[in-house]
């Protein structure tokens, strides 16, 4: 498919004055084959409208039809072939074996999310029958769940499809019955436009009304902030950095309508060593360590930018397998210019440190916007010395903190700001005081991982990738797993309802096969 660089209203390809180019990480270059329309204010807004005017039409059609497009999006994705592929790799810098897989990752998301909305038990459906006889007079009462409105995602520059134009944020929009209108990233505008056109495909296919997805690109922060700001929008979905979420969250804060951002921010994700863990599989574990944080040149949200454990010989022996597996990793090269640019002021700071010590790098880049790997140690004693120890540094790097015992690495724990995860690498005669620590990692985070490393979410009902804040701005919900369908709905209650005024699926014996709870018991 040829890409003509335009915008997505409504269906429609809409072409604009303002023009920007994609850019090749690996070559340090544009790249020059099209040049991408910037949206301006009216094309924010006419995408806003034609998502407003899609939103009855849309969010009441019939559940099976909605599932129906999920999946029809996810067959024109793959539909899209190697082309797909080479673009995204192109403008990212990402190897085609990875874009591969998050290409499955993106379809079997929104077929997830299609068996989610034939299940239906996101809409939380509630009976409490009347009672006339009671006094005073029990009302009838009957509650499900409705789509809030037209959502705003924001794609994110680390995952160019599972996060982005078809990704989790828009997936589950959809899924709750809401039109999107997408602030594609201008780190890989090329791959936001395939994917805008595989939707819009699927929407002509499958009959949905033309206004359930747009596409809005912009390189200046103005799509962002009209997109935010503008009435017609309920929610906003966003992945990337805590500087970008909180100033979306000020907006959305400042309308005369506040809106909720659910924003998916900043975090170092901590790894705790238990001592008869690293006793047992010190040198394992340094090399898996290593592997975790360099894996996709180290911009997974969910790197593991800290490991704590109790210092002595074992904890030296982990540092230095670690330190020598790092120097060996060749320099990766990394999504955008600006991104490397913050990777090597972040390693700067933590380097500054007077409390921290710099314990191996890896190779020295051989191109242009390669990331060079390095480790970093602090004593936990000094750890909260200095804010810059908590901050994520985007890229291949992480800080090893030696603790004086157990309990200094309680207290390290506890003052950590909110986190996406920890990770404990734990052995049976570790579980005791493992256990104490229980507490305090379910206060900090939104997943506790065992023998694992916290890279790479599995998509599933179960999963949650959120956190308290700074991970994400509403530690209640999580971006990925089929609960993130709850983001976008909100609970109706219809008290005394004639049956003919009620929606279907609240009407007397209609609840077959989806989970409700009737009078006080749960029934399916
Ligand atoms: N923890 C995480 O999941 C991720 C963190 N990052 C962090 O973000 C840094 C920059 O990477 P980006 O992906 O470009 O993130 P970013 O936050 O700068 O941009 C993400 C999106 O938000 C928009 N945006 C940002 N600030 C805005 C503002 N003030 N008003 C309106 N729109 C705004 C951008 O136009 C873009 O579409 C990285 O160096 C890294 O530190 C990036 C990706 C994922
Ligand atoms: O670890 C993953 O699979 C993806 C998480 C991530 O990097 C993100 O949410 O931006």
């Amino acid at each position: 498919m040829t890409l003509t660089g335009d915008l997505f209203i409504a269906g429609e390809r809409r072409s604009s004055e303002q023009r920007f180019r994609a850019y090749d990480p690996a070559k340090g270059a544009e790249i020059e084959d099209v040049a991408f329309a910037g949206a301006s204010e009216q094309d924010v807004a006419d995408a806003c409208a034609a998502a407003e005017a899609a939103f009855l039409p849309y969010s009441t059609k019939p559940l099976e039809e909605r599932a129906a497009f999920l999946e029809a999006i996810a067959d024109e994705i793959e539909a899209l072939g190697d082309a797909l592929v080479e673009r995204a790799s192109r403008e990212s810098g990402l190897p085609a074996a990875r874009i591969t897989g998050e290409r499955g990752r993106t379809a079997n998301q929104l077929r997830l999310f299609a068996k989610e909305v034939h299940d239906g038990a996101w809409q939380k459906l509630r009976i409490d029958h009347a009672d006339p006889a009671r006094t005073p007079p029990k009302p009838d009462l009957r509650l499900r769940t409705v789509p809030v409105g037209p959502v705003a995602v924001f794609g994110a520059s680390n995952f160019p499809l599972a996060f982005s134009t078809a990704g989790g944020d828009t997936a589950s929009a959809l899924a709750a019955g809401c039109p999107v209108v997408m602030k594609g990233h201008s780190a890989h505008p090329g791959t936001a436009e395939l994917i805008a056109s595989a939707i819009a495909r699927a929407v002509e296919k499958t009959g949905m009304p033309s206004g359930v997805f747009s596409l809005v690109n912009g390189m200046g922060r103005h799509v962002g902030q009209s997109l935010v700001a503008d009435p017609r929008i309920q929610a906003v979905g966003f992945t990337g950095s805590r500087a970008g979420g909180e100033a979306l969250m000020k907006i959305a804060a400042a309308r005369p309508r506040p809106i909720p951002v659910y924003a998916e921010m900043s975090a170092i994700n901590p790894v705790i060593l238990m001592p008869e863990a690293l006793k047992a599989r010190g040198d394992a574990l340094a090399k898996a360590y290593v592997a975790s944080m360099a894996m996709g040149a180290g911009q997974f949200c969910t790197n593991p930018g800290l490991v704590l454990g109790i210092a002595g010989p074992e904890l030296d022996a982990f540092s230095q397998v670690a330190a020598e597996t790092l120097t060996g990793q060749a320099a990766q090269v990394m999504l955008t210019e600006g991104i490397y640019k913050a990777f090597e002021e972040g390693k700067e700071k933590l380097a500054a440190s007077p409390y921290v010590e710099k314990v191996a790098e890896g190779a020295e880049p051989a191109g242009p916007t390669q990331g060079r790997a390095a480790l970093f140690t602090v004593a936990g004693k000094d750890f909260l010395a200095d804010p810059v120890h908590l901050h994520e540094v985007f890229g291949v790097s992480s800080v090893l903190v030696r603790c004086a015992d157990l309990e200094e690495l309680k207290s390290v724990l506890s003052q950590l700001e909110g986190q996406l995860t920890a990770t404990i690498q734990v052995d049976e005669g570790d579980y005791e005081s493992a256990r104490a620590l229980m507490p305090v990692l379910e206060q900090t985070v939104g997943r506790i991982l065992a023998n694992g490393w916290p890279t790479g979410v599995e998509v599933t009902h179960a999963m949650v990738h959120g956190g308290p804040y700074p991970a994400t701005s509403d530690g209640r919900t999580t971006s990925v797993g089929t609960l993130a369908i709850e983001r976008f709905v909100r609970p109706v209650a219809y008290q005394d309802l004639p049956e003919a005024l009620l929606p279907p699926v609240l009407r007397e014996g209609a609840q077959d096969g989806v989970l409700a709870r009737i009078d006080g018991a749960w029934t399916l």
